[in-house]
C-alpha cells in the first residue's frame, strides 16, 4: 500500500497517514530566478525575542558546560500575516527553492504545512538506504566558499556518529560515508556528510525509529536532549523537526519537516532553529534563526 507519513517531533503515536488516493496532483511551471533571492534579512530581527533567545542559548551553554550533553537544538516560533493564498505561497515555494524537497501537506487533524526541506531522514530503494547528516549554518555567499569553524565541524560530526551508531546498533551492515561536504539550501549553506547502507526493507520503521530525532533537530544524547528542550523551550514544536514521507511497498522518502510553516486562515507559523553547543555564542545563534525565517517569510 502507498501512503503519506507526517509525523511530530515527540512521539509517534500522533502520526497521520494519507492513503494515496487522497494525493491531489498539482502542476506548475519553474519560473525560478533564485539568485535575487540574497536580501538582507535584517528586517527580521526583533530586540525583545533577540533578549529572550539569546537568553535562552545562554542558559543552554551553562547545561552544556557543567553536564555530559553534547548538543541540544533549540527553536522558537514566529507568526506573520499572510498576503497571498495557499496555492500562491506553494508556487513561490516551488520557484524559489527547486532544489529542495517542497512539500504541502493538508489533513483535518494536522492543518495546513508547506516547507521546502533540504534534510533527507531516509530513502530506501529496496535494500539501500539513504541518508545524510546535516548540520553547521552559514549565509551562502556565490563569490566565496564559506569557511566552517570548529564549533559547526564538531556539531555535524555528532550527528554523523549519532547516524553510523545507531544503524550499526539495527545490525545494519556496509555503511558508507562520503566526505563532508557544503552544501547550498536556498540562501545558506550546510556541513553535509551523505550516509548509505545495506538495510532489511521489511525493517523500514525500525530504522525510522533508530534514526529520528537524530541530533541534526534534537541533540545528543537523545533522550536527555529532547526533555531538556520541552522543559526548556516554552512552546509546543508540534510537526516541525518531525518528518514526512511517501512509503510504498519497496521504496520510501522520509524527509525532517524544516524550513517550513503552519498554515492558518490569515496568518502563518513559522518555524526555526539550529544547535547549541558549548561553543555557542548566543547573539549568532539567534541572528541565524533570523536566516532562516527568512526562507519562508520571503514567500508571503
Ligand atoms: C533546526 C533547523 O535546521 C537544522 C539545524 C542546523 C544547524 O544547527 O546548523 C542545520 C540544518 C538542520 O539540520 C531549522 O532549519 O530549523
Amino acid at each position: 500500500m502507498t501512503y503519506g507519513v507526517f509525523s511530530k517531533f515527540e512521539n509517534s503515536e500522533d502520526q497521520v497517514f494519507i492513503p494515496s488516493e487522497e494525493y491531489k496532483e498539482f502542476k506548475f511551471k519553474n519560473s525560478s530566478n533564485t539568485s535575487s533571492k540574497l536580501l538582507n534579512a535584517t528586517h527580521l530581527i526583533d530586540e525583545k525575542e533577540k533578549l529572550r533567545y539569546a537568553n535562552m542559548v545562554r542558559k543552554t551553554v551553562d547545561m552544556l558546560k557543567e553536564s555530559t550533553v553534547q548538543k541540544v537544538v533549540l527553536s522558537r516560533v514566529e507568526s506573520f500575516t499572510k498576503r497571498s493564498s495557499d496555492l500562491e505561497i506553494l508556487e513561490a515555494l516551488l520557484n524559489e527553492y527547486p532544489a529542495a524537497n517542497c512539500y504541502f501537506f493538508h489533513h483535518p487533524k494536522v492543518g495546513k504545512w508547506m516547507g521546502a526541506t533540504p534534510e533527507i531522514l531516509a530513502v530506501i530503494k529496496g535494500e539501500n538506504l539513504q541518508t545524510m547528516s546535516l548540520a553547521g549554518t552559514a549565509v551562502f555567499n556565490p563569490n566565496q566558499d564559506h569557511v566552517w569553524g570548529e564549533k559547526e565541524i564538531e556539531e555535524q560530526k555528532l550527528v554523523t556518529d549519532f547516524i553510523v551508531e545507531n544503524l550499526k546498533a539495527k545490525g545494519v551492515s556496509h555503511i558508507k560515508k562520503s566526505l563532508v561536504q557544503t552544501a547550498q539550501a536556498g540562501t545558506l549553506v550546510h556541513l553535509k556528510t551523505d550516509i548509505n547502507a545495506l538495510i532489511d526493507p521489511s525493517r523500514k520503521e525500525d530504522y525510522i525509529e533508530a534514526l529520528h530525532p537524530t541530533p541534526a533537530v534534537c541533540g545528543l544524547p537523545r533522550d536527555a536532549a529532547q526533555k531538556f528542550i520541552k522543559d526548556n523551550e516554552g512552546y509546543d514544536r508540534s510537526f516541525y523537526t518531525g518528518y514526512l514521507g511517501i512509503v510504498e511497498e519497496r521504496e520510501a522518502s522520509y524527509y525532517v519537516n524544516l524550513r517550513c510553516m503552519q498554515l492558518l486562515d490569515d496568518e502563518a507559523y513559522l518555524y526555526v532553529g539550529g544547535g547549541i553547543t558549548a561553543k555557542s555564542d548566543p547573539i549568532l545563534e539567534y541572528e541565524e534563526t533570523v536566516q532562516k525565517l527568512f526562507t519562508m517569510k520571503s514567500l508571503l
